[in-house]
């Protein structure tokens, strides 16, 4: 497609869009808009955006598409500018905010000018943020969640999805309510729970000295998305407030029923409690991003000496493998080290399996 897109708020979201836009759309012309000086000009200098906009009226009149990609309080102010502006009038107006409701709401007095607004929300991202953090593949395989009104055309839907192609996400259609449910549940109260946990630990550091320390493994992988941006989790919390307010009403009465199995010492229950979480956690889609974010992850067996992961990442370096990260699992003197290795995309995945088998007699999964 060819047209003019512009795009307001330059961070993790908005210059991953700008990207995937780009990639797919190579007659596009993408406009980008910050509030913040330094974002734009690294948009610009990374080559994110072909052109930066002084305001977001000089950006938003000429436009054919506008994504809005800042935190979700931010994202009312700007549909209230935009509200104010002469745009054209077959521009499709979306945005890529952790939350629906309050914004679509927001976005009738566009709906009302005749304007097409499409609430939009990869369910892909990172607790980094920035346009230095925005890659182009960022939402592969992610579920991309649209809240289009019952007035939106077809029409107007597809052309939205095809402008947004280059994502290789998979779009699913719900409405603002059942979004801000659904995400209440899987995103925003991990999120909250997440926050709690580093709470805890930094509150017992203070008596504790061996605690930042110890604060490894199963610590860090629960609690990496405690380091998500705080303005935009304060702005999610503030607008999806009535069911996270009902989430930790449950997750209260859950945390009961804990505590009474631990203090009964009732092993059955206390069994059963993790074995069912196991199962089902288990059984989430792998390859799907959104459900267990940041994959895909390939397992080696390997024998606990110095040096192995320089080895391994050695053999994936001399086949030009990039790797996002690897890690050992597990290390005890009696049995094997695991080392877990992250890709971006399962082709590296399959191609770093083959080449670990070439070079080596070590075992290879794609799961514990
Ligand atoms: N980070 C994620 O994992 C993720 C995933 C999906 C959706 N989202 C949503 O995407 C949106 C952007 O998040 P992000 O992760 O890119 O954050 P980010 O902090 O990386 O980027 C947000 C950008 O918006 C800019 N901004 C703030 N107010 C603005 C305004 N009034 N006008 C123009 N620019 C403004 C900021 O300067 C910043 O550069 C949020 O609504 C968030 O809820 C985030
Ligand atoms: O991977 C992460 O760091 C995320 O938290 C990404 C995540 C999520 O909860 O899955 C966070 C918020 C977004 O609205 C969508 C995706």
């Amino acid at each position: 497609m060819d047209g003019r897109v512009f795009i307001i708020g330059l961070g993790l979201i908005g210059g991953s869009l700008a990207l995937c836009i780009k990639k797919e759309h190579k007659d596009s012309f993408i406009i980008g808009y910050d509030v913040n000086k330094e974002q734009t000009r690294l948009a610009r200098m990374l080559n994110v955006v072909n052109e930066t906009a002084e305001t977001i009226e000089q950006g938003a009149k000429n436009a054919d598409l506008i994504l809005i990609a800042t935190p979700v309080k931010e994202t009312e102010k700007v549909l209230q500018i935009l509200e104010c502006i002469q745009l054209k009038s077959n521009v499709i107006i979306s945005d890529a905010g952790s939350t629906k409701k309050e914004i679509v709401q927001l976005a009738g007095n566009l709906k009302n000018m005749g304007i097409t607004f499409i609430g939009g929300h990869p369910m892909a991202g990172s607790h980094k943020t920035g346009v230095t953090a925005a890659k182009a593949i960022l939402f592969e395989n992610a579920f991309y969640l649209l809240t289009p009104e019952d007035h939106i055309l077809e029409e107007q839907l597809h052309k939205l999805q095809n402008w947004l192609s280059g994502t290789k996400a998979r779009f699913i259609t719900i409405t603002p309510e059942e979004h801000d449910y659904l995400t209440g549940v899987i995103s925003h109260f991990p999120h909250i729970i997440a926050a709690s946990l580093v709470h805890q630990a930094e509150k017992t550091s203070t008596k504790q000295k061996l605690i930042p320390s110890l604060a490894a493994g199963g610590f860090r992988d629960v609690t990496r998305i405690a380091s998500s941006s705080p303005e935009m989790w304060r702005d999610i919390l503030l607008h999806n407030k009535d069911v996270l307010l009902s989430l930790l009403d449950d997750w209260q009465e859950e945390m009961k029923k804990v505590a009474e199995m631990i203090a009964a010492e009732n092993s059955e229950e206390i069994f059963n409690y993790f074995f069912y979480a196991k199962q089902f956690r288990d059984e989430l889609p792998q390859k799907e991003r959104g459900a267990i974010p940041s994959f895909y992850d390939l397992f080696v067996d390997v024998p606990d000496y110095p040096g192995v992961i320089s080895e391994i990442s050695g053999y994936l370096a001399k086949e030009e493998i990039s790797i996002t990260n690897i890690r050992i699992l597990e290390t005890r003197e009696d049995i094997n080290g695991v080392l877990v290795i992250s890709f971006q995309t399962e082709e590296d995945r399959t191609r770093a399996d083959l080449c670990i088998h070439k070079y080596t007699n070590y075992e290879t999964s794609e799961g514990l």
